[in-house]
Order: structure tokens, then sequence, then C-alpha cells
């Protein structure tokens, strides 16, 4: 049996999401979770005719349904930017959602892999890894930040100007979840670039999410995109955990301790049974990708400390 637990199912990414989800024939049930409209995307997913059995929960009371048995679950629930905004204005109303939703599963399933895709990740991480410090059931290596959507924009705009396939190409891209802490390291690639087209590669990958979010003027931010690349690490845990496949890595951020300094840090990760078997160090970098890393140390040390006191400064008010 593999149940994996959508909280924000109903939402932009929430349902292209769980439709990619029910296509993986690994799960035998997917639990749909949201504060609303969940009733109807489960019915409508429910018809597909593959393996996993989806079931649908609606408002706090029926979070512990969706959430007991659980052994992976995916957090895209909170709000999405509009124009203008940073992804640290998400904090403010995000934190909260997020706070609820991991102390809800440190309760119903404190074993289950936790992929977090609300933002900000560089925030919500050590904000879901707290809680379960206070609940006495944190392992380290269970909790992810969802950042693919990353290495998908990278292994794109490279594609395209290199003319290779897409889907062999493969750009880690290493750091955070937020313009400057999206660190590509395009020296990895084994293409040679000049320094424009470094320059201009290295701010599209960074601020790919803002091209979105300007383009649906107002209407939110990526979110079938954000679908393809939260099934792709969701299938990549899977196939490492369930189907015992190894040597299967994802960039994703986690607990780490590569970068000095720092307590959370996404580099290649590879995936076992246990969720996070092995950490692969940053990799070597060239003097611009050294600048990239200085410049977006302080913005990720400020955005973790961020998410460490939101939960401590929560739990001594209880
Ligand atoms: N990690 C990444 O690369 C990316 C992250 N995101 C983030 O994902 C989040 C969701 O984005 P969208 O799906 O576009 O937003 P959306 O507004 O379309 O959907 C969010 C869903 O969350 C639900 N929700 C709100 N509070 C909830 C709660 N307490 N429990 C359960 N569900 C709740 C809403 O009802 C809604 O259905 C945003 O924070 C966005 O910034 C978006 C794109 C990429
Ligand atoms: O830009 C946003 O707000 C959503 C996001 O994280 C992305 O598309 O990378």
């Amino acid at each position: 049996m593999v149940k994996v637990a959508v909280l924000g199912a109903a939402g932009g990414i929430g349902q292209p999401l769980s439709l990619l989800l029910k296509a993986n024939t690994t799960i035998t049930e997917l639990a749909l979770f949201d504060i609303a409209n969940t009733a109807g995307v489960a019915a409508d997913l429910s018809h597909i005719n593959t393996p996993a059995k989806v079931t649908g929960y609606k408002g706090d009371e029926q979070l512990e349904g969706a959430l007991k048995g659980a052994d992976v679950v995916v957090i895209p629930a909170g709000v999405p930017r509009k124009p203008g905004m940073t992804r640290d204005d998400l904090f403010k109303i995000n934190a909260g959602i997020v706070k609820n939703l991991a102390t809800a599963a440190a309760k119903h399933c404190p074993k289950a892999f936790m992929a977090i895709i609300s933002n900000p990740v560089n925030s919500t991480v050590p904000i879901v890894a707290e809680v379960f410090k206070a609940h006495g059931v944190y392992d380290a290596k269970r909790i992810f930040g969802v950042t693919t959507l990353d290495i998908v924009r990278a292994n794109t705009f490279v594609s395209e100007l290199k003319n290779t396939e897409p889907q062999s190409t493969n750009v880690p891209v290493i750091g955070g979840h937020s313009g400057v802490t999206i660190i590509p390291v395009l020296s990895a690639t084994g293409h040679s670039f000049t320094d424009e087209q470094v320059e201009r590669l290295t701010q599209r990958i960074q601020y790919g999410g803002d091209e979105v979010v300007k383009a649906k003027d107002g209407a939110g931010s990526a979110t079938l995109s954000m679908a393809y690349a939260g099934a792709r690490f969701v299938n990549s845990l899977l196939e490492a955990s369930v189907l015992k496949k190894t040597g299967v890595t994802e960039c994703t951020y986690v607990k780490s301790d590569v970068a000095e300094g720092l307590e959370y840090f996404s580099t290649v990760v590879e995936l076992g049974p246990e969720g996070v078997s092995k950490i692969h160090p940053i990799p070597s970098l060239n003097a611009h990708e050294k600048k990239l890393l200085d410049a977006a140390v302080p913005e990720l040390k400020a955005n973790i400390q961020k998410g460490v006191d939101f939960v401590k400064n929560a739990t001594s008010r209880l």
C-alpha cells in the first residue's frame, strides 16, 4: 500500500499535480485535502483507470483522515504571488498554513516523507522541521523543499539554446528557491557559454517564476510546470523508497551542512528507502558561480532564521 496525500489539492498546482500522481501506478491511495472543492476534484480523478483509490477530504476536521497512513505528504497549500510581490511577501499567510498542516502531519503520519512546495520554500521547510522537532518526531532525511521547477526550467532554457534534447539536459541548480538564492551551475553541464549567455541564462533561471507571474497578470504563478516538477519529485521519491531503485537523484532543499553557516541548502541528493540517502557536496564552481553563491548566503540565512523563529515564537506563546 502506498498512500500519497496532497494538501492544497484543489488549487492551481494541486489539481494538475494530483492528476499526474493519479497516473503513477505505484500509488494505491491518493488522498486529496483542501479547505474547499475537494469532493469535485476527487470524483473527477477517481474515474481514471489507474490503481490509486482517490479520496477527498475537506476542512480541518477531515485532515486526520487525509494524513493517517500517508507515506508521502505533498504540500502546495497557500497563496501564490501577484505581480510586484516577492516570495517572502507570502510568508505572512503561508507560514501559518504550513505550520498547521505540518502539526497535523507530525501527529498523524510522523514517518511520512514531507515534500514542501508552498512558498517561500526557503522558510517553509525550516518551519516543517521545527514543528516536527517540537513534536519529537523530527527526521531530517524525510523533509524536502521541492525546488525541481528550477531544474526543469534550467534544462529547458539550456536545451533551447544548445539544441539538445530537453529530457537529457541536466543542469544542477543549487541553493534555495527565490531570486538570488537560486544558483544554476551551468559549468557542470559540459556545454560552453559566452559570458553574455551565462548572464542571460542565470537571470532567466533565477527569475523564471517572475516571468510566469507577469504573464498571468494577477491570476497567480506557475501551476502547470510546477505540477510537472512536483510529480517528477514525488515519482523519484517513490522509485527510490518503494521500488528500491538505486542511483535516483534530485536537487532538493534539505537539512544539509554542505554550505558553511547555512542549515538548509539544495544540492544533488541521492534518494533511498529512508528519504535522503546521500547529500552531494556543492559541485566545483567557477568564479561567476562562486559570486552567485556569495550573494545567496545572506538572503538564505535570513529566510531560514525567519522560519525557525516563527515556530519558536509560536511555541513559546502556547
Ligand atoms: N516550490 C515551487 O517551485 C513553487 C511553489 N509555488 C507555491 O505553491 C503555492 C500554491 O500555489 P497555487 O496552487 O498556484 O495557489 P492556489 O491559490 O491556486 O491554490 C492553493 C490551494 O491551497 C488551498 N489552501 C489554502 N489554505 C489551506 C489550508 N490551510 N489547508 C489546505 N489547503 C489550503 C486553497 O484552498 C487552494 O486550493 C503558493 O505558495 C506558490 O507560491 C508555486 C509555484 C512553484
Ligand atoms: O514565482 C513564484 O511565486 C512561484 C514559484 O516559486 C516559481 O514559479 O518558481
